[in-house]
Formats: structure tokens, C-alpha cells, sequence
């Protein structure tokens, strides 16, 4: 059995994790962190729960997390970079699902964060989570770097395009929309009900740090420097992101061929009959990035359509999907879930 700690069990992706993995018969949860609610049954903050897990939440340093095969941080940027020294130190493979180690440009990471990195070195070893892309590495790694949300829903449905090099990657448009779980459970007045309910709006079109993660990502693959433009919007949904993808062909190529060919082997990506529509309601809940490739009119832009459950590929699975692999469990162990619809 792998002993799991996970730090920041009160937030969204901390619960989701102990949903996904309450049903996973190869790990046994060992501690709850929450500095707020240290000592109330976990049960108790989420009924959902009860039955399912039987601990309270204990303060960080009350968890014994040095005691765990495996930590996941399902905190805000900032926290795993300060505490996952001392833990992989004591042997602990570390899997964190904020931002800290996505970046390898510590000065670029640093400018789109706003602060200073604590364990730069750390940035160099940790993998970056992305299944489909670094499996082997992922095998090996001690320190994961789960990626973040919109980065997984663009780079999966990006990436069959720019490894065959068949687009120009200096022009490419990511519109995105996510649903409003995406901003956590912090209180925040843009994420109120009377704010987010019936309406629709972008934010980050200046900038937003998930730029310089899917360039990073993009740029490996093709082996040349992306130009992207991602423009974010929030939508009233709970979960889910529908990402539009354009790319402009630099040859004539059966894209549906190449999406199908690319994924063959990927039990989490699924590609979709070509004119197929993919819904964020058909992946709720559950690990899959589905994807339906389109050539408007047969003409040279090609249309990539790419859904996700924001907290599930996008976060807490993705990350149990690399704790699988870290542990050499089958890669979809506690991951095979059919999405709730409607
Ligand atoms: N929501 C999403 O869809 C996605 C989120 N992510 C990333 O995952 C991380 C968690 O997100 P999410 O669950 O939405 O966030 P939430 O705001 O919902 O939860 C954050 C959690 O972190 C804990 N926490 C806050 N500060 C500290 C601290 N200094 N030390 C220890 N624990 C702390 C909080 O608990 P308490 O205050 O009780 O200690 C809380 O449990 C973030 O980095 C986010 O960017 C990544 C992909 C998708
Ligand atoms: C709707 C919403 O607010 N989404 C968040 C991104 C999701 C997230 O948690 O960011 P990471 O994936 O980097 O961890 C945002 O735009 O800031």
C-alpha cells in the first residue's frame, strides 16, 4: 500500500483527490492537512465523504508526512517550494499540483508569480506531470510538477499538430473557458454566485501565468519557439474547461488521421469521431481529455476542440495518474470513472 499525505485537504483539488482516491485499492490515506480545521473529521466538512474516509484534518506539522510514501500539495503557489526539500530529503516523493516547479525559467516563474523562489535547484529535477508527453520520466521522478489546468486542455490538443510540425506554431490561438472551480475555494468576490452566475467574461488577455507554461510545454514538443495567444474566460459552470484551439496548416495532412494515430495508446485522451462536438458535461467527473479535431470548410485552419474536468485531468487526477506511475501501479488505478451526465 503507498501511505498518502496530502497538504491542503480543505480546498477543492485536496477533495477531489480524497474522492478519487477513497476508491483506489493500492493506497492507504495516512493525513489531512488543514490549518483551519485541524481536529474536525473530514467527513464532517464534506458528507460526500462519509464512510469513505475516516480522518480528521491535522495541522501540517501535527501530520507526520515524513511518514508517507507520497505527499501531494493541493495548496496555493508558493507553499511546496518552501516544504519540499525536507520531505524528499526523508525519502517522501512529493507531487505538487500548484505551480512551483512548472517552470524551468526560475527568473520567468518568478515574474509571472510575483515572488521569489525558494528551492530553485528543486526546479531542475522536478518532471513536469504531463503523462502523455513524459511517461518514462514520470516512472523515475521523486518531485512531480502536476500541470496546471488550461495547460493540459491546450498542450493535449496542440500537441499532435506541432510534433509533426504541420502548423505554424508562431500564430497560435488558445480561447478557453473554464468553469469557476477552476479559482479554488477561497472566498473571492469574483467567484460569488451574483458575479458568476449568468454571465461571461475573459480576464488574463494581457497575460496569464498559464502562458508561459503551454510555451514552455509546446516548444519542447516541436523543438522551436511557440507564439501564442490564450485568452481565459470565466463561465457559470462548477467544473470544466472547453478549450478552442486554431492553428494554421503548413501542408495538406488528415489531421484526423494524425489525432487518431498520436493517441492510439492514450486510455485518457479521447479522440472523437471527426464533426464530433465535445462537451465539458461529457468528461465530468471523470479523467479524460476528449478531443474533436475540424477543418472548417476543408480550408487550411484547423479547429481543435479539447475538454477536460478542470479538477479531475486537470488537477487531482492527472496527479494520481502520476503517483501510478511513480509507484509502478497501473497507470489508470483508481481512475476509471465514467462522468456524470447529465
Ligand atoms: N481548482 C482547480 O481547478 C485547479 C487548481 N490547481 C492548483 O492546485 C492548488 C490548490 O487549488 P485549490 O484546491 O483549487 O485551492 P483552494 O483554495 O480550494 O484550497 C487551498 C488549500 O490549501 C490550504 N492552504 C492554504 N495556504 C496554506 C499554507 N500556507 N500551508 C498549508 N496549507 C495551506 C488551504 O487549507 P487551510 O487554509 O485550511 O490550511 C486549502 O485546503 C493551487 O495551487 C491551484 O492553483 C491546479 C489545477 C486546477
Ligand atoms: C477559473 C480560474 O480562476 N482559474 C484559475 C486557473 C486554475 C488554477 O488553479 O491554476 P493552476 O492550474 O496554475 O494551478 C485562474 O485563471 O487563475
Amino acid at each position: 500500500m503507498v501511505k498518502v499525505g496530502i497538504v491542503g485537504g480543505t480546498g477543492y483539488t485536496g477533495v477531489e483527490l480524497m474522492r478519487l482516491l477513497a476508491r483506489h485499492d493500492g493506497v492507504s490515506l495516512h493525513a489531512i492537512t488543514s490549518r483551519k480545521e485541524a481536529g474536525m473529521p473530514v467527513a464532517e466538512m464534506y458528507p460526500s465523504l462519509r464512510g469513505h474516509v475516516d480522518l480528521a484534518f491535522s495541522t501540517p506539522q501535527d501530520a507526520q508526512l515524513q511518514q508517507c510514501d507520497v505527499v501531494f500539495f493541493a495548496t496555493p503557489n508558493g507553499i511546496a517550494m518552501s516544504e519540499a526539500t525536507a520531505l524528499l530529503d526523508a525519502g517522501v516523493r512529493v507531487i505538487d499540483l500548484a505551480a512551483d516547479f512548472r517552470i524551468r525559467d526560475v527568473a520567468e516563474w518568478e515574474k509571472w508569480y510575483g515572488m521569489s523562489h525558494a528551492s530553485p535547484a528543486l526546479v531542475a529535477e522536478a518532471v513536469y506531470g504531463l503523462p502523455e508527453v513524459n511517461r518514462e520520466a514520470i516512472r523515475q521522478a521523486r518531485l512531480i510538477a502536476n500541470p496546471g489546468c488550461y495547460p493540459t486542455a491546450v498542450q493535449l490538443g496542440f500537441l499532435p499538430l506541432i510534433e509533426a510540425g504541420v502548423v505554424n506554431a508562431e500564430s497560435l490561438i488558445a480561447d478557453c473557458k473554464s468553469g469557476v472551480s477552476g479559482a479554488g475555494r477561497k472566498a473571492e468576490v469574483h467567484a460569488l454566485l451574483c458575479e458568476a452566475g449568468d454571465n461571461f467574461k475573459a480576464y488574463g488577455v494581457a497575460g496569464h501565468r498559464h502562458l508561459p507554461e503551454i510555451r514552455q510545454g509546446l516548444a519542447s514538443a516541436g523543438g522551436a519557439p511557440i507564439g501564442l495567444t490564450f485568452v481565459p474566460h470565466l463561465t457559470p459552470m462548477i467544473r470544466g474547461i472547453h478549450a478552442t484551439l486554431y492553428a494554421r496548416l503548413n501542408r495538406d495532412v488528415d489531421v484526423q488521421a494524425l489525432f487518431e494515430q498520436r493517441y492510439a495508446q492514450e486510455r485518457f485522451v479521447d479522440v472523437m469521431p471527426a464533426g464530433s462536438l465535445p462537451e465539458t458535461r461529457s468528461v465530468r467527473g471523470g479523467n479524460t481529455c476528449r478531443i474533436a479535431v475540424h477543418r472548417p470548410q476543408g480550408g487550411d485552419t484547423v479547429v481543435v476542440l479539447s475538454v477536460i474536468d478542470n479538477l479531475v485531468k486537470g488537477a487531482a487526477g492527472q496527479a494520481i495518474q502520476n503517483m501510478n506511475l511513480m509507484f509502478g501501479l497501473p497507470e489508470g488505478q483508481g481512475l476509471d470513472i465514467v462522468p456524470l451526465l447529465p
